[in-house]
Formats: C-alpha cells, sequence, structure tokens
C-alpha cells in the first residue's frame, strides 16, 4: 500500500497484530475527538479512509472535498490513514478536542466562572423575593417550596395551604 499517511489512531498507539490501541505516549492520548478540514480538492490520490483495527481491511473512504469536513472519535474505534497523492498539493486542517481539564482554555474556564457568578446572584435575588413575600403582612395565601431538581436547577412548586 503506497500512502500519504500510515494507518494510525489519533489517541492511541495501534497494534494491528492483536487490534489493541494503547492509550499512552507517544500518542497525543489527551485528544478526544478529530476533526479534518479539507482546503482543496484539485489533486489525485490522497483519499482519507478508515479500516477495522487490523489496519488493512478498509471499512470507509472519504474524497476531500474544499470545504468538507470529517469528524470522528479519536480512538482505537477509529482507524485510518491517508492514500498517496499522486498529483497535485492536498491541503487539509487537522483539528482535536480534548476534554482534559489541564488542557482547557484559560478564556473558557473564566467565562464558565462568570456565568456560574451570574446564575449564584440570580438565585439568592429569587431566594430574597420569596422571602420578603412571605415576610408580608397579608396572609399569603400559597407557600412556595424550593425543590432542587436533578439538573440542579431550582423549580418552585406551589403548595396550596
Ligand atoms: O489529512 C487527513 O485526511 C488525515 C490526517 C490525519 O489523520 C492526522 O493528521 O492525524
Ligand atoms: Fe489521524
Amino acid at each position: 500500500m503506497d500512502l500519504s499517511h500510515p494507518v494510525h489512531a489519533d489517541n492511541c498507539v495501534l497494534d494491528p497484530d492483536t487490534g489493541e490501541c494503547w492509550r499512552e505516549p507517544p500518542a497525543y492520548t489527551y485528544r478526544d475527538y478529530s476533526g479534518l478540514l479539507y482546503l482543496n480538492d484539485d489533486f489525485k490520490g490522497g483519499d482519507l479512509f478508515f479500516t477495522q483495527p487490523n489496519a488493512l481491511t478498509v471499512t470507509a473512504q472519504v474524497r476531500p472535498r474544499c470545504g468538507r469536513l470529517v469528524a470522528f472519535s479519536s480512538g482505537g474505534e477509529n482507524p485510518h490513514g491517508v492514500w498517496a497523492v499522486t498529483r497535485g498539493r492536498r491541503c487539509a486542517l487537522a483539528l482535536w478536542h480534548t476534554w482534559a481539564p489541564e488542557h482547557r482554555e484559560q478564556e473558557w474556564t473564566e467565562a464558565k466562572e462568570l456565568l456560574q457568578e451570574e446564575e449564584e446572584e440570580e438565585e439568592e435575588e429569587e431566594e430574597e423575593e420569596i422571602l420578603s413575600r412571605d415576610l408580608s403582612p397579608e396572609p399569603p395565601s400559597h407557600k412556595l417550596q424550593r425543590v432542587q431538581d436533578k439538573a440542579g436547577k431550582l423549580l418552585r412548586v406551589r403548595e396550596e395551604l
């Protein structure tokens, strides 16, 4: 087989003899999802293909087209390679997504914290409002009870007195 990119998995070391894929260095073990964005199609050969863990049996093939994006999970379940480019130049942008917290972007963390703060403030305001209603001189016709639902969101359950 003449290949531009040998068969591999993106986050583990593939052993085609056993079909196992070792999630250890030198593999980029923190990769969770892979994306390939193709930037041109004026070349010959260079199709992306997926195989079974034996690295031989081709299960799917994708022709790069300008603007085509291929996405797949990065593990041993997706061994893939690239056939030889026989004419022209093939341009592609490889992208990887990780859930690993140590690779989290600082801005992402900050935005998440800001949103969390805002949510907590809103909850506090709501709580104060409910308390002040309960303390009002007129006898309340309803008692508001707060219940924490599974997703952690606050639900108000009106309980008739
Ligand atoms: O260029 C492609 O189609 C595949 C590249 C790839 O598999 C990789 O960079 O890990
Ligand atoms: Fe890859």
